[in-house]
């Protein structure tokens, strides 16, 4: 049989890491491999969710950018946190952890909407 090359670029490096994800468990472990496989559904659950968020946060920025609106709105930003926080209270999250998560969030989201703004 010839040889295989390794995968190259960006999608070969995807899949070389999803191999990798495979053999980072001793086989010897399963305990520790099933919860290694949970921790890994919920990181995928994350990125799809944070890429959703981001999708539609870009289609605000650019109805901002269409109508003049201001890039940031503090006052939503005060309300979210503080409803955050209170969830992130009841399920047993620490809430000042679940604040700095979502303003690193907001203010990515921000810098987008005053790029939109400036390419407009
Ligand atoms: C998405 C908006 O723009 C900004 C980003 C926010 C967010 O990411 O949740 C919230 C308020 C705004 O500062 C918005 O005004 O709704």
């Amino acid at each position: 049989m010839g040889r295989v090359n390794a995968p190259t670029g960006r999608a070969g490096k995807a899949v070389l890491a999803d191999l990798a994800m495979t053999q980072d468990t001793p086989a010897a472990d399963p305990v520790l491999a099933g919860f290694r496989a949970s921790i890994d559904n919920i990181d995928a659950a994350l990125i799809h969710m944070l890429a959703e968020r981001f999708r539609i946060t870009q289609a605000v920025g650019a109805y901002k950018a269409q109508n003049d609106l201001p890039a940031s709105d503090p006052d939503r930003e005060e309300r979210q946190i503080l409803r955050l926080r209170k969830l992130a209270e009841e399920a047993q999250l620490d809430p000042d952890f679940g604040e700095t998560f979502i303003r690193f969030i907001i203010d990515e989201v921000i810098r987008h909407h005053e790029r939109a703004k400036n390419e407009a």
